[in-house]
């Protein structure tokens, strides 16, 4: 099975270099080629269309200086006057000056049909050859003039193909002016294709540069949040002594750093959650092995001397009624005697529980000593308390304990008496109570409110 990236902040960030530096690049071969071939455009334009324009504007100054020359030639023929050898000459020099350029822009011409990208050179290629031909029929016109061959003839002949290779001329400048304006505007729209290519493949790139660091920013900004949620979660559980609600524990999906921190962080949170609740279990074990009575599972003496403190303060402050019952049964002696320690315990487990099932949920039994009681009753009216310990006394008598049979108990009743009394006063009057109830025969309640 193919095992998934694990995308770490590293692979993130490196991923987006590695776009934009992608972006980048293909930006870079983009330019060179745009830029090759632009600069190949110009290239051509200098090294074709510069020096061809030159050549054709030679060709036409030299064919109007030849003009003149000739113009003025005509007319001492005409008026029948000679031409000197020095005028012969420099005609004769303008024709092999317009020679001389005729080859160079026909030389460049056939180059620029064979490399140049535009098939636009073969006309001014023809164009040239038609006009080379033409200057070659005016110049063999006025050799014959010169050499004073049928002049009116030749006089005509030389006007007319003179005007022919004018406009000739003018057409092949015009042709290559044509030339060079189109390529002129074909390397400026590269040149602007260039431009919204390259903008663009920068705008794209920095819009995903821009989103790609968002994105990481935003992952990063909620995994950072969802830690610092847990770790306060922890935090204020441990300040206020309360549970760690490990179900309300944010979970970070990403795979990055803080994915596996997020990670461990739940786990150690989980750990110490469990632990806390060990914790919490030990302590409650403990607190119950100091608090309860082994044997009837009802609190022990401890606690009896703990809670009288409390309740005895309690009943102070809230002004409610705080009874006391002192419970112990009857000649126990005898029942270890006659059937044993161990029966002698069950009895008192079922005395335990009969006493439990009789007093109310806020009443607490406690096991004060060996087979003695006692009950505290808060919010108790004395009434009540004598009512409730004489259906104790009434339960226990009635029941058929197993091996013993029937037993019966004897009980003090008192009430606390607020500012005036005490603790002490209080325990002593139920223990006096109950020491009337054993006295007066036994399976008794008996009451003091006074000692
Ligand atoms: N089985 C058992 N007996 C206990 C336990 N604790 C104390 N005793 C016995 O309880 C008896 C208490 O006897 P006494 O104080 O003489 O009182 P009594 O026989 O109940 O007589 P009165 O209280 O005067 O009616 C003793 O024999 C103790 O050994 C206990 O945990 N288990």
């Amino acid at each position: 099975m193919i095992k998934p990236i694990r995308w770490t902040i590293a692979k993130k960030v490196g991923g987006t270099v590695f776009i934009l530096l992608s972006i980048i690049f293909s930006l870079l071969i983009h330019s060179l080629i745009a830029l090759t071939e632009i600069e190949a455009e110009l290239n051509e334009i200098a090294a074709i269309d510069v020096p061809l324009t030159e050549y054709a504007n030679e060709i036409e100054i030299a064919q109007l200086e030849q003009r003149i020359l000739m113009d003025e030639f005509i007319h001492k023929k005409l008026a029948k006057k000679e031409h000197t050898k020095k005028e012969e000459q420099e005609i004769i020099q303008w024709q092999v000056r317009m020679n001389e350029q005729f080859e160079l822009a026909i030389k460049t011409s056939k180059s620029a049909v064979n490399t140049a990208s535009s098939s636009e050179f073969k006309d001014i290629l023809a164009t040239l050859n038609t006009l080379k031909k033409e200057h070659e029929i005016v110049n063999t016109l006025f050799n014959q003039l010169i050499n004073g061959e049928n002049i009116s003839v030749n006089l005509d002949a030389v006007i007319k193909q003179d005007e022919n290779f004018d406009r000739l001329a003018i057409d092949l400048i015009h042709g290559i002016e044509q030339i060079t304006k189109r390529k002129a505007n074909i390397v400026l729209e590269h040149e602007h294709q260039f431009a919204i290519i390259s903008y663009s493949l920068g705008i794209v790139g920095a819009i995903i540069g821009i989103s790609l660091a968002t994105l990481i920013i935003i992952s990063i900004k909620a995994s950072i949040n969802k830690i610092s949620y847990n770790i306060n979660l922890v935090s204020s559980a441990i300040k206020s002594n309360k549970d760690i609600p490990v179900g309300q524990v944010e979970k970070v999906k990403s795979t990055d750093e803080f994915g596996e921190l997020s990670h461990n962080l739940t786990n150690m949170i989980n750990e110490v959650s469990s632990d806390i609740d060990k914790r919490e279990k030990v302590s409650k074990e403990l607190n119950e092995l100091a608090t309860k009575d082994h044997l009837t599972q009802c609190f022990n003496r401890f606690k009896w001397d703990e809670s009288l403190k409390l309740e005895v303060a309690r009943s102070l402050n809230s002004h409610t009624p705080l009874s006391l019952i002192f419970l112990d049964i009857d000649h126990f002696k005898r029942i270890n005697d006659t059937y044993g320690h161990d029966v002698g315990d069950n009895t008192l487990i079922d005395v335990v529980n009969i006493a439990q099932q009789n007093i109310r949920q806020l009443d607490t039994l406690y096991r004060t000593g060996g087979e003695e009681f006692s009950i505290l009753l808060p919010n108790t009216k004395l009434t009540d308390a004598q009512f409730l310990s004489e259906r104790i006394r009434k339960s226990i008598a009635e029941f058929d304990f197993k091996t013993v049979g029937h037993i019966t108990i004897s009980l003090g009743v008192t009430l606390f008496k607020g500012k005036e009394d005490t603790e002490l006063a209080f325990s002593k009057r139920a223990d006096t109570a109950l020491y009337q109830a054993k006295e007066s025969g036994r399976n008794k309640v008996s009451t003091i409110l006074e000692l």
